[in-house]
């Protein structure tokens, strides 16, 4: 097996790229990961017809991002689970992946409340999409739908699971 130092991350732009392949991985593999893609393309499509102010927008938008954030973090937990057990069976296993399910579930709820207040800030809802308010707001969420869409449908290798380790000689090298 190859050494792990010869993946580290050597400039910023190397960091960015392990990142962008971390967020391609989880949306091709989780089935939850996709189902938040289209929930967020609901919130844009939403708000490009209702126009919220700025303010609502970027709030709304970055309790989108918690939700990714939370779901590649639930990702990274499942994985490094089931490679720490070598999918067997284990109850702490099982109890690790509830937790941080569980994790996600909660900021999915608390992002509800985020939702009343957009929603509620709006009234009266009024047919917006081809108008100019909220100009910057609009480019907001155009451009943060584009970023969503282009991780989502980035081509992806998938990547072998149940990887059995090559055996070690008797140096243990
Ligand atoms: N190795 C294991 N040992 C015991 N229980 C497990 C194990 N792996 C999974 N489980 C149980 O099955 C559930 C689903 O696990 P799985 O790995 O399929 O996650 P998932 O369905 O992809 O979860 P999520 O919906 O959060 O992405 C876990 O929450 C846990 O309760």
């Amino acid at each position: 097996m190859r050494d792990t130092s010869e993946y580290k991350a050597s400039s910023f732009r190397k960091s960015l790229t392990f990142a962008f392949h971390g967020m391609v991985y989880a949306f091709h593999s989780e089935t939850n990961m996709r189902r938040h893609f289209w929930l967020f393309n609901t919130l844009a499509a939403v708000e490009l017809v209702f126009r919220p102010p700025l303010t609502e927008v970027a709030v709304s938008l970055f309790v989108a991002t918690c939700i990714f954030s939370a779901e590649l973090l639930n990702t990274a937990i499942e994985l490094a689970v089931d490679l720490s057990v070598e999918w067997k069976h284990h109850p702490i296993a099982g109890a690790a992946k509830d937790v941080a399910a569980g994790a996600v579930s909660m900021l999915a709820f608390g992002s509800l409340f985020v939702g009343i207040w957009v929603i509620a800030m709006s009234v009266p809802l009024r047919f917006r999409l081809f108008s100019t308010v909220h100009p910057c707001a609009a480019w907001l969420l155009i451009i943060a739908t584009a970023a969503i869409w282009t991780v989502r449908y980035w081509p992806f290798h998938r990547v072998p699971m149940n990887h059995v380790p090559e055996k070690e000689t008797q140096d243990g090298v």
